[in-house]
């Protein structure tokens, strides 16, 4: 197995640099002739198939992304490799193409490619960089991976001592083991042993699944986590020993399913004040349902923010994004993109409604993680930068009217 180690101490700008250069003919020289294919593809919807090229690292990036066994893949998976690649067929109409040949590539390249995201962290497109594909991961990473543009970036979020891996997350890590590693098997093919998936099984992992995807205690005032009881008809609080009985959860959940899909079609007709609404009343009966400290919660929460700030109510939207901070800073780790973004939209919020103290406080948590996460220098940064020392320039210039 390929993997990446730090030789030199890179520590002093936090940064990895990936191969720096996009060199379209030589890729093309060089890739094989399904992948010029599969970009030809990929631009028709829009998407973008990004290679970074570095003529030492070719053989490993073919030795890893021409290394992989179609057996691993489950059934599932491979019915949609299958159909995608029935639909390249059909779109290239290029008979000597092997169906079998596309699927594998694809198979491949969702286990080698990296989705390109802005500063903060929204999908532009998918990208294949022979170094970053080198890169293993871990549930609890030393890297973080961004992009600067097209130009891929990893950089340290902890002190990563000379002569040990570099490891990024492929996956949304907020979930518990059994969800984080099967999104890893299904995706990636492998059972992940980082630090954090070796507990499975044990206490503290049992405990912390049930606290993230598992239901709250029937007393509103009691924060304790629910197991399943042995008779299989419910759930007992470990910390006050209260039952759930499995039909209330059922009821709660099938409203809670009932009301996803008619926010499907709300969403569809444009009907964005119905959309909140019925997201509001998920969000209440989820805190019925779930811990506290929920991921659905969570995942909830930031769909109201959403669209209550595409509706401009940022009141409301402030409100759910200061709910979700403590979720987030229980979820992940001290330097996580997504923890100093959210600090960010809080910050946001609050300065634009006039709560300067409280702007000051989260930008400044903000730039504390992003300036890790992202560096100082793009205009991402820049921006973020600016906006704290405007929130800070008026909170003085209000204590200096005052002192007069
Ligand atoms: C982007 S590649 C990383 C380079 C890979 N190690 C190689 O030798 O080609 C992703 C693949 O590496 C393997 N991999 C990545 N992280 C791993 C981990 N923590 N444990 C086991 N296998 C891992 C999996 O097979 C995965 O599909």
């Amino acid at each position: 197995m390929l993997k990446l180690y730090l030789r030199r101490k890179l520590q002093n700008d936090n940064v990895i640099p990936s191969t720096t250069t996009d060199n379209y003919s030589l890729v093309e020289a060089l890739v094989a002739r399904i992948l010029f294919e599969l970009i030809i593809w990929f631009n028709q919807f829009g998407l973008v198939l990004c290679f970074s090229y570095n003529k030492s690292l070719m053989p490993a990036f073919f030795n890893n992304l021409f290394g992989k066994d179609m057996s691993d893949i489950d059934e599932k998976q491979l019915l949609l490799y299958a159909q995608i690649a029935n639909l390249v067929n059909l779109i290239l109409q290029w008979p000597e193409i092997s169906i079998k040949e596309i699927a594998e590539n694809f198979s491949k390249l969702a286990c080698n490619a990296h989705t390109i995201c802005d500063s903060e962290l929204r999908p532009l497109g998918t990208g294949l960089y022979p170094v970053i594909s080198i890169i293993n991961h871990s549930c609890l990473p030393n890297t973080v991976l961004v992009f600067e543009g097209r130009l891929a970036v990893v950089r340290a979020v902890q002190h990563v001592p000379k002569g040990a891996e570099v490891l990024i997350s492929y996956i949304e890590t907020a979930g518990s083991t059994m969800t984080r590693q099967k999104a890893l098997k299904e995706q990636y093919l492998f059972t992940c042993t980082c630090p954090r998936c070796i507990n499975l099984g044990q206490f503290d992992d049992i405990q912390e699944s049930a606290i993230l995807e598992g239901y709250r205690c029937k007393d509103d005032g009691c924060s304790g986590f629910l197991l399943r009881d042995s008779d299989d008809k419910g759930f007992t609080c470990q910390q006050c020993g209260l039952v759930r009985r499995e039909e209330e959860i059922k009821k709660i959940a099938s409203e809670v399913n009932i009301l996803s899909k008619k926010t499907l079609a709300l969403t569809s007709c444009g009907n964005h004040q119905e959309v909140v609404s019925t997201y509001k009343m998920i969000e209440k009966l989820q805190k019925k349902l779930y811990h506290p400290f929920s991921v659905n919660l969570m995942q909830t929460r930031e769909k109201l923010i959403k669209i209550l700030m595409e509706l401009e109510d940022w009141k409301e939207a402030l409100a759910y994004c200061r709910l979700t901070i403590p979720v987030y800073q229980r979820v992940y780790p001290q330097f996580h993109p997504l923890l100093g973004l959210q600090y960010y939209t809080c910050g946001k919020l609050e300065w634009f409604l006039g709560d300067t103290e409280n702007a000051i406080k989260s930008l400044t948590e903000a730039v504390e993680i992003l300036r890790i996460t992202h560096g100082t220098n793009s205009p991402f940064m820049k921006e973020l930068i600016l906006k704290l020392e405007e929130a800070q320039a008026e909170a003085s210039y209000k204590l200096s009217s005052k002192d007069e």
